[in-house]
């Protein structure tokens, strides 16, 4: 069978949900600046639809953590490739993720982030599965609750490639 992707969810519920997860932000930081970390490679683009629906002052610093591979299981052992630029020390931090799938990449990156002294830490995620949960992890925003499907679009890879999809798609036709 053709590997081909199947639409979850369509680019219009993605941006109108966006828009939604900005205003709320927007609320519970008011009178402070925001200090949005977004984890590579997945959540850039979330981050930057998301940064635009924000009003209060943001501020942006990147970072790389890796556990997938090119496979669609994680291998449980989180790498960081790339380190933030910036202290955290006194900031309002809210991590941006794609996806918090078995949980241990976020689980792993905010004990670290945590012994940086942020005034608070928070976090955001496109999507979650929390059937998948293997590691406890703390969301305070999520887009979509999904089921227990691979997903690809909108900073999601399989293998690397799918990420450039303006929408939430799941790949059929693969092993
Ligand atoms: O909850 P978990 O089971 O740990 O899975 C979620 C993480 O896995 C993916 O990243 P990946 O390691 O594939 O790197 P990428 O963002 O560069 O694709 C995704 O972007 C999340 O960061
Ligand atoms: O469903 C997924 N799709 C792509 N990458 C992922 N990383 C964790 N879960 C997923
Ligand atoms: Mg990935």
């Amino acid at each position: 069978m053709a590997e081909t992707v199947k639409v979850l969810v369509p680019e219009e519920d993605v941006a109108k949900r966006i828009k939604e997860l900005g205003e709320q932000i927007s609320k519970d930081y008011a009178g402070k600046q925001v200090h949005l970390i977004c984890v590579l490679k997945g959540g850039v683009f979330f981050m930057c639809e998301l940064a635009k629906r924000i009003t209060v002052p943001v501020s942006m610093d990147f970072m790389s953590v890796s556990s997938y591979g090119d496979g669609t299981k994680s291998s449980g052992v989180v790498k960081i490739a790339k380190d933030l630029d910036e202290t955290l020390e006194g900031k309002d931090v809210l991590i941006v993720e794609d996806i918090i799938d078995s949980g241990r990449t976020l689980y792993y990156l905010m004990d670290i982030l945590a012994k940086r002294k942020p005034k608070s830490m928070k976090l955001c995620t496109l999507l979650d599965k929390p059937e998948r949960r293997v590691k406890d992890v703390k969301v305070d925003y999520v887009g979509f609750n999904i089921p227990d499907e691979f997903v690809v679009g909108y900073g999601l890879d399989y293998a690397q490639r799918y990420r450039n999809l303006p929408f939430i798609g799941v790949v059929e036709g693969v092993e």
